[in-house]
Order: C-alpha cells, then sequence, then structure tokens
C-alpha cells in the first residue's frame, strides 16, 4: 500500500487466556480511507478493532504482543495514555449504546470529560457534531428530548455523533449496521462515505456487500489470521489465496 497508514499493526498476536485469537497480524489502516475487516464469525474481527483504541484492556486474562503503531508511537505500552487514544481513536459498537440523558447530553458528555465547559463552545459542538452526523434536520427541534426516543438508526448516527465531537483522527465501527433495517443501513453507509473526507475508517462487517459497497481497503480474517489485504476491487474480483476467493463467492462462511 502506498498511502499514508494512519495506524499499523506488527506482529500483532493476542491471547484470550490459552486461546490464540490474533497471530502475527500486520495491517495498515490508510488515512481517509475506509477499510472493512471480513471474515467468518468468531476470525478475530473484532479482536482486532478493539486492540486499536485498547478495548481489550478491559477483558480479563488477555495477553497482547506486538506493536500498534498509531502517529508514530507504539500504542501497546503501559506508558500509553488511554483516555487521550480513546479521543483520537473512537468506536461505534453493534448496537446503538446512547446513554439515557439527552440528545444534547449525549453529545456534550465527551467534550465536556475532556475540559469544555463554555456553552456557547458546547453548543457549537452538539450543533457539528449532529450535521456530521447527518442527523441535525432529524433532532435539531428536540435536543434535549431523550435519546433513547430516537429510532434504531437514528441512534446510531447519534453515537457517531457523540464519537465525533471530541474530535477523532480514526473511528472504529464494529458491525454499525447489523441491528438496523435497510433504510437506516443506507444512511449510515453514505455517511461512513462522508465521515471519510475528514477522518480515517475501519469497520468490522459481516456484509460483505456492504464491504464491496463502502470499503475501499478489504482485510479478510481467518482462525485468527489476516489472510488477504489489499483494493477491495481486488479481494473480490480477483482474490489472491483460494480461501478468500472460497469466502467471498459464499463457499464457506
Ligand atoms: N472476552 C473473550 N474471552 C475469551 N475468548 C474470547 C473473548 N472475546 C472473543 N473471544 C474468542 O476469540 C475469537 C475471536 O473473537 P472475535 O469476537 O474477535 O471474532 P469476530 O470475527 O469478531 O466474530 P463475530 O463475527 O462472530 O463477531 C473467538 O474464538 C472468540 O470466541
Amino acid at each position: 500500500m502506498t498511502e499514508t497508514a494512519v495506524i499499523s499493526t506488527r506482529n500483532l498476536n493476542l491471547y484470550y487466556g490459552e486461546h490464540h485469537a490474533l497471530q502475527d497480524v500486520d495491517i495498515s489502516f490508510a488515512r481517509n480511507r475506509v477499510t472493512a475487516l471480513i471474515g467468518p464469525s468468531g476470525c478475530g474481527k473484532s479482536t482486532l478493532i478493539r486492540c486499536l483504541n485498547r478495548m481489550n484492556d478491559l477483558v480479563d486474562n488477555v495477553r497482547i504482543e506486538g506493536e500498534i503503531l498509531f502517529e508514530g508511537a507504539n500504542i501497546n505500552t503501559p506508558q500509553t495514555d488511554v483516555v487521550s487514544l480513546r479521543k483520537k481513536v473512537g468506536m461505534v459498537f453493534q448496537k446503538p449504546n446512547p446513554f439515557p440523558k439527552s440528545i444534547y447530553e449525549n453529545i456534550a458528555y465527551g467534550p465536556r470529560i475532556h475540559g469544555i465547559k463554555d456553552k456557547k463552545i458546547l453548543d457549537g459542538i452538539v450543533e457539528q457534531s449532529l450535521r456530521d452526523a447527518a442527523l441535525w434536520d432529524e433532532v435539531s427541534d428536540r435536543l434535549h428530548a431523550s435519546a433513547l426516543g430516537l429510532s434504531g438508526g437514528q441512534q446510531q448516527r447519534l453515537c457517531i455523533a457523540r464519537t465525533l465531537a471530541v474530535g477523532p483522527e480514526v473511528i472504529l465501527m464494529d458491525e454499525p449496521c447489523s441491528a438496523l433495517d435497510p433504510i437506516a443501513t443506507a444512511k449510515i453507509e453514505n455517511l461512513v462515505e462522508e465521515l471519510k473526507k475528514t477522518y480515517t475508517v475501519i469497520m468490522v462487517t459481516h456484509n460483505m456487500q456492504q464491504a464491496a459497497r463502502v470499503s475501499d481497503y478489504t482485510g479478510f480474517m481467518y482462525l485468527g489470521k489476516l489472510i488477504e489485504f489489499g483494493e477491495t476491487t481486488g479481494i473480490f474480483e480477483a482474490p489472491r489465496e483460494e480461501l478468500t476467493e472460497n469466502y467471498v463467492t459464499g463457499r464457506f462462511g
């Protein structure tokens, strides 16, 4: 890959107890591009993206070896400031998980934690984040209503807005559409297209059509290994590995 990598791993290995869940993964994620991670259930896709903002730290009995380079530094060290890492490498989960608070408070929460107190500035961040997440027009008249009253698709865009509000560089998305209907899914996919102008997006998806539609690069994983990585068109139309071909043509999975 000739593009600038924002984040990359070198000899990344992860063990859950005895289970070797990531094996020698070397991958680079290009700036302002969407990279999709695909592969059958249990192959390690979520485990891999969770390494990129140290979410696996929260799991008991996990051991991680190797380097994860972000902005030139290895983040897989005890010295890493994990709070500031998670501000720069945000995450959106499979199931929308808004806080049981107002729409406004969901977005303002992160910036407040990071020290922004001025109401005018917070108002501006809330509006901009909602605009950037393509939600402003649907909620601008009810910012102080509960976020739990939004539809699933709106809640997921709210979660994206919440991530944008703290000024990330990378957005990790772990199957962000799996709980959504096709219309809400299409909105998220269109949004991802917009987001990559400003951010780097790394998305786990079970849906191969989605990977083909939204991503520039695709990594295919199998049993904890990154089997093949390259431009999405190449992975889907001319895979080099037989395993990849079998998977993308639906022969297993
Ligand atoms: N907290 C954990 N403790 C122990 N084993 C785990 C844990 N999380 C995941 N695993 C195991 O690690 C392997 C990789 O899981 P992971 O969730 O990363 O796969 P995945 O490719 O994202 O799967 P899916 O598509 O089903 O979400 C699986 O065998 C899984 O059972």
